[in-house]
Formats: structure tokens, C-alpha cells, sequence
């Protein structure tokens, strides 16, 4: 299967301001195609994110431009054997049954009358191609889900049953059960049978759409070409998501409230399935809603178009950043499309009900690095023919256009926020590097110099990796720590009534300060300086997945923040957590989940945690000011939430802090301990580990099962440990800490 990521930016509707319009289509670079959605960050507008799509559509773009080039391509795919779905994902009221469905109007036509018209005509061609020797028939099934139920929608609602049609897996595929299917001649009947079909579909007026689609509408076509005793059977299906929407911005009713819930819980799974096949997992949680299994992300073959529908509004903001971020997920799936088989009539082929699904499914393959191009050879034969001489970036990124703070410096080039292009290295296969477009750099963790907070230099943009010395950096954690030495310093003696310490040295002299004893200094700098060094070692280990992970941990803030709105208060613990290591010792973040620690009985952890990391995060608050763990609502950390006050009452608890070099000793006793139990893939023992739940923890199992059971499928260091998926500097510390304080 391939997916095809496109963005659609909707017009301006009534009532809507050109000044409000926040979301912008832009190029890589002059003379190429619109590949890039601009949007600027929440906290602060002079900063820009860019999201990459194989396809960006503003809003002059009409239903048949669409159309032409982004459905059309695949028809012929279609009668080749293969099953094609198009769907509309998005907010509520951003265009997508106007994409999908479209208005009565002729050039407002959308995708799904296009695309049967397509069919009907392909199919007379080929049999008049044919001299009837083939025939082609089509046939529909059109449902809906609607709070999580299936219902026919070519059937009057009279008939429905309140518990809806049931999902069966057969030969591992989902079928509705009790499904009908009509056999359509042509566009008229087509035409009849949908009209009347769409008058069944649930609708309600919310503030944000005057006709909100409350459910996911489903229209499968099946395509039938018959042969003599052969039978080819292909489907395409065009899929009109509900809009997820924030129940704060709606003023949703009790009823709208419901199946809003339903709505957003079917959407954050689909996100979730999304992202478990681009991180490659072997579990994908799409048996968790209908509408995803069916849909069966991951699971079926064919091409996948996913065309993500924006507004351009300012009103609109997080959400179209929430959906930015979902769909950039999607964009990284790619495996290779299979063409449904070809049976012969004797014993003649049962209908699947869902169509589509017409041979076994094939796992996904995930590609091992993050780029999304079809490779399939198909796939690759229409996006010559279509996207020649500009054929769309294949590579996804988020990143930021930061505006270059202050004058150069030259001794540092950052490695990453920039909007300039990187090359594309010459070891790439030819698929990547054939379209030649340059793929913009990703936001990667900190560098050094945002790490200690360094003005950006003007030539930020021309460069892509680091070029600063050890020298260089002893330097500066030096002066930066003898700054903040310095100013506790001022502060505890003013605080004490004392005379006011000499202030620090200046920025000219990467020196230390004369302010704080040469003990004292050198060994914080010694402590900063390794943790510096261990984030640069793996900086500059340069594969992608480090490149990808600003984008990783604000995917996981999004995702805890929807965990969080549907009171999953556990999964959303664990996603910040998981999103911690991406932004370490931001204040806020550190708050929400002390915060979520305290509501779920975890307070003594919390209070605990908490201590430990304060140093450090009151020491780097400054360089992580800004970053996207902010993106949320919640009130400062510093807060004075209940759950502050209790943890603060335990902080008694709290266990020695841990030595770093006791850490990176292997002939620890608590170290070797620790690495037996994760050894030991054993999900008990490791569920048992301080800050190990029992997701963490299978995650962990899962990513050691894939590593093998040879020598090497064993962690021999915490250092190793740290590396893994999922893992990080502070949950190996912290499940340390839970030994140590446990003294067993
Ligand atoms: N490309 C476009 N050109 C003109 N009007 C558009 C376009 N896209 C959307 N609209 C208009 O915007 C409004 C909202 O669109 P639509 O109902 O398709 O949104 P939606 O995403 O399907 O919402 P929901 O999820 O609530 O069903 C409609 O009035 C529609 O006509």
C-alpha cells in the first residue's frame, strides 16, 4: 500500500477576514510545486512551522483541479486490480464532504461523483475495447458510523437496529455483516441511489459547521471485470470523515457532546494506528474502533490518498496543527501495493460485503527511513507521468522558521530549524533522490548552541550539521555555568541580607567566572559538560531518527493532550512521559505530569520525581523557553494546584540523588540488576521498574523481541538502554532510583 499525503487549504467562507488567515501553501523553493503548509507557532507568531505533504492545494483550487490530480491518476490502477481509497480527514467544518461529496453544481461536483463517472466510463471503454469480450459491472455499498455503529445507509433508517450492523473478521479481512450492495449501471442511477442515501446520514448544525457530518461515511465501489471464467475485482472507496472538533469551541449540546466523543475517539485511534505503522510496531491498535477497522490502515493493500482538509483561520489554530501533525504521521507510510488476484468463476468469488478487501491482507512494511515515496511500480509509473517536471517533495518534515535572533557568531552552525533545503544525500536509493527536490531539515533535539541559548547565527540556514570543537563547548557550558552559579549566588546572598556577589563575567571571556569556588564549578561543569557530551555523541550518531525528534515529542504532546480531553487521564500520563525525553526539564511539562501523577494516586512518585528533577529543570528552563511542550493550556508548573502542595509533603521520600558515573558503571550491583530485569524480557519483572507501566513496558518487550535473542539482542549498558525507543535518560534513572530506594 502507498498513502498519498495531500493538503487542501478551504477558501474563506462568509464572515471569515483575510486578516484572521494564519495558514499559508508555500514551495521549497521558487519554481517548484506547493509542497509546504506554513502556520505559525501558538506562543509565538514570529515563528513559523512548516509542514511538507507530497501535495499542497490553497484555496484557489478547485474540484476539478483536485480531482485531476490526485484521483485521477489511479484509476487506471483501479481497473489494473488494485483498490484505491481517497479520504477526507480534518477539523470540523474545513471542506471535507465539500471535497468528498462536493455541491450539485457541475464544477462543484467533488471527488465521489467524479470518480464513479471515471468508472463508468473506463468500464463502457474497456468493453467496447473488447468487443464485450470483458464485462465490467460496478456495484455500491454506502455506510455510515455513527457513535461507533455501522449503519447501512441504502437502506431507510427504519430498518436499523439500535445496535447497528456487526463486524466479523473472515479470512482476515472485516466485513460488515448484513451489508447491501446495488449494482449501478451508470451515472444516473448512481446519482439516484446516492442522493437518496445521503438523506439518511446523520447531520447536526454545531457552531462551528451549519452541517456537521456526525458520523464517518463510507462508499465503496466494486469494481467487477469479467473475462470468460476469469473474474478481476477491484474497489475504490471515498471516505468523508466525521470532523473531530473541540467540544470548548462547539457549545455541543448533551447529544452533540456524545457523539463528538465518539467522533474524536475513533480519530485519535486512527491517529494512533498511524503512528504505530510509521514507527514501524508490530501492534496496531486498529481493532480499537470501527471505523478503523474497517478502514484497516496498515492492513490492506492498494494506494491510499489522504487528503487532509484545512481552514485557514486563525480560530482554527491548535486543531490544524493537532490534524498537521497527525497526517504528517501518515505521510511515512509506504509499502508496496499488491493487485488483487484473479479468480476463476468456477466456484465464482463470494462477495466480501466490504468490497475492497477482496485478497488477504498484507501486513505493512514500513520503510526504515521516514521518507514516503511510492515505490510500488505503479505508483511510481503515474507520479512520473503526473508530477513531471515537478514532481511534489517526497520527504516529510516539520520545522520551524525561526527568525535569526542575532548577529553571527561563527564558531557554531546549528543542526536544524531551518527553512533551507538539505540535499539529498548521493546514498539514497534512486526513488528518493529522483525527484531531486531537496528535503527541508527537521527539527532535531537541542544543539549545543540552543542548549546553552546562543544567538542564531545569519548563516544558520546555509549549514546542516555540527561544526563545533570540545574546546569550544568546554567553553561554553563553562561560562554558561558560571553565570548561573553567579546569579544563585547574588540571589541566595540577597537573599540572605548579605552583600551582593560580583556579577558574572562577560559574554567576550568563555571563562570562568571568579564568582563560585573552583571545586564548586568544575564539578558542575564536569556534570553538565557529560550530559552535553552524551546529547551531542547522539546528535551526531546523524541517523533520522534523531533528525525526526522534535517532531516525535510534539506528536506525543498532542496525542497526551486528546488522551487527556477524552479522560484517559493514564494514557496521557504515559504519552507526556514518553514526550519528556524530547523536551528535558521543561518546567510545564514536568507539571502536567506531576499534576496527572497526583490525580492517579501516584503523588509519592511524583513528589519524588519532581526533586530530582527540579535541578536541572530550573537550569535549563531558560533554553527550553518556547519549545512546543508549551503548546497546551495548562497553567504554569510553578502552579499552585493542590497536587503541588501534597507532593510537596512528601518530598521525604525522595531518594539520594543518582551519581552519573554510577549510572554509567557496568559492574554496579544496581545497574547489573536493572539490566537483568530488562534482559529478562520478563513484562512482569519490568512493570515492576519505577516508571514503567504496563504500555512502557511492552514496548520495551516488543523492541527487544525485534532485536532478537542472540548476543546481541541483550542491553549491556544503561547507556544502551537510554538509546531504546521509548527509553530515554530519565526513565532509565528513574527505574534506578526505584531500585536503589527499594534496597533490594
Ligand atoms: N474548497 C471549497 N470551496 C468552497 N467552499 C468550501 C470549500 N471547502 C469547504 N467549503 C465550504 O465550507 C463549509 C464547510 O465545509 P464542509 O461542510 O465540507 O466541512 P466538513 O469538514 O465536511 O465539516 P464536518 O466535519 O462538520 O462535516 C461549507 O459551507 C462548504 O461549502
Amino acid at each position: 500500500m502507498s498513502v498519498r499525503v495531500v493538503a487542501r487549504i478551504r477558501p474563506l467562507l462568509e464572515k471569515e477576514l483575510e486578516k484572521d488567515v494564519i495558514v499559508r501553501a508555500d514551495r521549497v523553493e521558487d519554481g517548484k510545486p506547493l509542497t509546504l503548509v506554513k502556520i505559525p507557532s501558538p506562543k509565538n507568531g514570529a515563528e513559523e512551522f512548516s509542514f511538507a505533504f507530497n501535495s499542497v492545494y490553497e484555496q484557489s483550487t478547485s474540484q476539478e483541479e483536485l480531482f485531476t490530480a490526485e484521483v485521477a491518476p489511479h484509476m487506471k490502477a483501479l481497473f489494473q486490480g488494485l483498490d484505491v481509497t481517497i479520504f477526507a480527514y480534518g477539523v470540523t467544518g474545513t471542506g471535507k464532504t465539500h471535497t468528498m461529496r462536493g455541491g450539485l453544481r457541475l464544477a462543484e461536483r467533488g471527488v465521489i461523483p467524479r470518480l464513479l463517472s471515471n468508472v463508468f466510463r473506463r468500464g463502457k471503454k474497456i468493453m467496447k475495447d473488447t468487443n464485450g469480450a470483458t464485462t465490467v459491472v460496478v456495484a455500491l455499498s454506502y455506510y455510515e458510523i455513527y457513535n461507533d455503529k455501522v449503519y447501512d445507509l441504502l437502506e431507510p433508517p427504519e430498518k436499523r437496529t439500535p445496535a447497528g450492523l456487526p463486524l466479523r473478521e473472515k479470512d482476515g479481512k472485516t466485513i460488515v455483516v448484513g451489508l447491501s450492495e446495488r449494482s449501478c449501471d451508470d451515472l444516473k442511477d448512481f446519482e439516484r441511489l446516492y442522493i437518496e442515501a445521503n438523506n439518511n446520514r446523520v447531520t447536526a448544525s454545531t457552531k462551528l459547521n451549519a452541517h456537521s457530518s456526525r458520523s464517518h461515511a463510507i462508499l465503496r465501489v466494486k469494481v467487477t471485470q469479467m473475462t470468460g471464467d476469469t473474474v478481476k475485482e477491484s474497489t475504490a472507496s471515498a471516505i468523508d470523515l466525521a470532523g473531530s472538533e473541540d467540544n470548548r469551541r462547539t457549545d455541543n449540546g448533551k447529544e452533540r457532546l456524545v457523539e463528538s466523543a465518539a467522533i474524536n475517539k475513533s480519530l485519535f485511534v486512527l491517529s494512533q494506528c498511524i503512528d504505530a505503522i510509521s514507527r514501524g510496531d508490530k501492534r496496531i491498535p486498529y481493532r480499537e474502533s470501527k471505523m478503523t477497522r474497517i478502514l484497516s490502515l496498515g492492513q490492506n493493500n492498494g494506494i491510499t490518498v489522504m487528503i487532509l482538509n484545512l481552514a485557514p483561520i486563525r480560530s482554527y489554530h491548535l486543531d490544524t496543527l493537532s490534524s498537521l501533525n497527525v497526517s504528517s504521521r501518515a505521510k511515512r507510510i509506504e509499502v508496496r501495493e499488491i493487485e488483487n488476484e484473479i479468480v476463476y468463476k468456477q466456484p465464482p468469488r463470494t462477495n466480501s460485503g466490504l468490497g475492497g478487501a477482496s485478497v488477504q491482507r498484507q501486513p505493512l512494511r514500513p520503510l526504515n527511513n521516514a521518507h514516503n515515496v511510492h515505490t510500488g511500480a505503479l505508483a511510481a509509473k503515474t507520479a512520473d507521468k503526473a508530477e513531471k517536471p515537478d514532481k511534489p517533495v517526497k520527504a516529510f518534515a516539520v520545522y520551524t522558521d525561526k527568525k535569526p535572533a542575532a548577529p553571527a557568531r561563527a564558531v557554531v552552525a546549528p543542526a536544524a530549524n531551518t527553512s533551507v533545503p538539505r540535499q539529498p544525500l548521493q546514498s539514497k536509493r534512486p526513488s528518493e533522490t529522483s525527484d531531486s527536490l531537496p528535503r527541508p531539515s527537521k527539527l532535531a533535539r537541542p544543539t549545543a548552541q540552543s542548549l546553552l541559548r546562543l544567538p542564531q547565527p545569519v548563516n544558520a540556514v546555509a549549514s546542516n550539521h555540527i561544526t563545533i570543537t570540545p574546546d569550544q563547548i568546554e567553553a561554553m557550558v563553562e561560562k554558561k555555568v558560571a553565570e548561573i552559579l553567579a546569579t544563585r549566588a547574588a540571589e541566595a546572598a540577597a537573599a540572605a541580607g548579605t552583600a551582593p556577589q560580583p556579577q558574572p563575567a562577560p559574554a567576550s571571556e568563555p571563562t570562568v567566572a571568579a564568582t563560585a569556588t573552583p571545586v564548586e564549578i568544575s564539578e558542575e561543569v564536569k556534570r553538565r559538560l557529560e550530559a552535553l557530551e552524551r546529547r551531542i555523541e547522539s546528535e551526531s550518531r546523524g541517523d533520522n531518527a534523531a533528525d525526526d525528534n522534535r517532531s516525535e515529542g510534539l506528536r506525543l504532546l498532542l496525542q497526551a493532550r486528546r488522551a487527556k480531553e477524552y479522560g484517559d487521564d493514564a494514557g496521557a500520563l504515559h504519552l507526556y512521559e514518553k514526550a519528556l525525553p524530547y523536551f528535558p526539564g521543561q518546567a510545564k511539562l514536568l507539571g502536567k505530569i506531576e499534576r496527572l501523577r497526583v490525580k492517579l494516586g501516584l503523588a509519592a512518585a511524583a513528589a519524588d520525581d519532581r526533586k530530582q528533577r527540579l535541578g536541572s529543570a530550573e537550569e535549563d528552563a531558560d533554553y527550553q523557553e518556547g519549545t512546543e511542550a508549551d503548546i497546551d493550556e495548562d497553567e504554569d508548573v510553578a502552579g499552585r494546584s493542590p497536587a503541588r502542595g501534597k507532593a510537596g509533603k512528601k518530598r521525604g521520600l525522595k531518594v539520594k540523588p543518582v551519581e552519573e558515573a554510577e549510572l554509567d558503571d557496568p559492574t554496579s550491583p544496581r545497574v547489573k540488576q536493572l539490566l537483568d530485569i530488562v534482559n529478562s524480557r520478563d513484562l512482569k519483572l519490568i512493570k515492576g521498574l519505577r516508571g514503567f507501566g504496563a504500555k512502557k513496558a511492552q514496548d520495551l518487550v516488543d523492541c527487544l523481541s525485534l532485536k532478537g535473542d542472540g548476543e546481541s539482542g541483550q542491553i549491556e549498558s544503561l547507556a544502551q538502554l537510554r538509546m531504546l525507543p521509548g527509553m530515554g535518560g530519565r526513565t532509565v534513572e528513574r527505574a534506578y532510583e526505584g531500585l536503589v530506594a527499594s534496597g533490594v
